[in-house]
C-alpha cells in the first residue's frame, strides 16, 4: 500500500508580508525554514520512507522539500520538478496587499478570488520576467518556463483552472508511481495542492472553499491498491 504525502512551502517572506504570492518566485523566510525542518522530523518520527520526491519549480517548494529530506535523512530520494504543481497563478493580484485588497474591492470579492472553485482573479496584462515590488526585484516568467509551449502559461487562474493543469502531471507521474506501490511525497503550494486533494477526497466545488493547507504540516494518505483513501492524518497539526 502506498502513501502519499503533501506538504505545503513553508512559510515564504511574501507570506510573511501577507501578499499575494503565486508564480512569483520568492524565498523561504527564516520561519518558513524552520517550518520545512520540522516537517522533515514529523516525517521521520512518522517512520515514512519514500520512493520518489515532486516538486514544483518555486523556490519556496524546492527548498521545503529538501530541507524537510535533509532533515528526515532522505536527500537521496529522486526528485521531479515541474510548473504543474506551482502555486496557482493569483494574475494582476500577485504583489499586492492581502488586507489592502480586501478594503479595497472588499472582504467577500477578496474571499471569492481566494478560495471559490471557478472565480478567475483580475488577470496580468503580459508575461514579464520579473517584477519590481518594494523597490526589490523578483522572478516571474523567467528561463525556467521556456519548454512550456506558448499559450499553456496562465495570465491568472482560479482552483478549476489549476486542477486542470495539475491532474496531467498527477495521471502521468504521480499516479503511475503510487500504483506501483512507491510512497511519494510531493512539496508545493497551499492551492496546488487544494486541487490535488479536491481530486483524490472528491471534496465537491462548494466544499472546497473550507479546506485550508497550513505550511509545513504534512498531508499523510494510506492508499489501498485501487488508490481509495484508507486513512488521512495531517502531521504537526
Ligand atoms: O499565493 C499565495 O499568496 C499563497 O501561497 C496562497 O494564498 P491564499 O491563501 O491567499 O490562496
Amino acid at each position: 500500500m502506498a502513501k502519499l504525502v503533501l506538504i505545503r512551502h513553508g512559510q515564504s517572506e511574501w507570506n510573511a508580508l501577507n501578499l499575494f504570492n503565486g508564480w512569483i518566485d520568492t524565498k523561504l523566510s527564516d520561519k518558513g525554514i524552520d517550518q520545512a525542518k520540522q516537517a522533515g522530523a514529523l516525517l521521520k518520527e512518522e517512520g515514512l520512507v519514500f520512493d520518489q520526491a515532486y516538486t514544483s519549480v518555486l523556490t519556496r517548494a524546492i527548498t521545503t522539500l529538501h530541507y524537510a529530506l535533509e532533515e528526515a535523512g532522505q536527500l537521496y530520494v529522486p526528485e521531479e520538478k515541474s510548473w504543474r504543481l506551482n502555486e496557482r497563478h493569483y494574475g494582476a493580484l500577485q504583489g499586492q496587499n492581502k488586507a489592502e485588497a480586501a478594503e479595497k474591492w472588499g472582504d467577500d470579492q477578496v474571499h471569492i478570488w481566494r478560495r471559490s472553485y471557478d472565480v478567475l482573479p483580475p488577470l496580468l496584462e503580459n508575461y514579464e520576467e520579473t517584477v519590481e515590488v518594494q523597490g526589490k526585484t523578483y522572478p516571474a516568467f523567467d528561463a525556467r518556463y521556456a519548454d512550456v509551449p506558448f499559450g499553456e502559461l496562465p495570465l491568472g487562474e482560479n482552483l478549476k483552472v489549476t486542477l486542470e493543469r495539475v491532474l496531467p502531471f498527477y495521471e502521468a507521474k504521480i499516479k503511475k508511481d503510487l500504483e506501483e506501490g512507491k510512497n511519494v511525497v510531493i512539496a508545493a503550494h497551499g492551492n496546488s495542492l487544494r486541487a490535488l486533494a479536491k481530486h483524490l477526497e472528491k471534496i465537491s466545488d462548494d466544499d472546497i472553499l473550507n479546506l485550508e493547507i497550513a505550511n509545513g504540516q504534512p498531508i499523510v494518505y494510506d492508499l489501498a491498491d485501487d488508490l481509495s483513501i484508507k486513512s488521512k492524518k495531517t502531521l504537526g497539526a
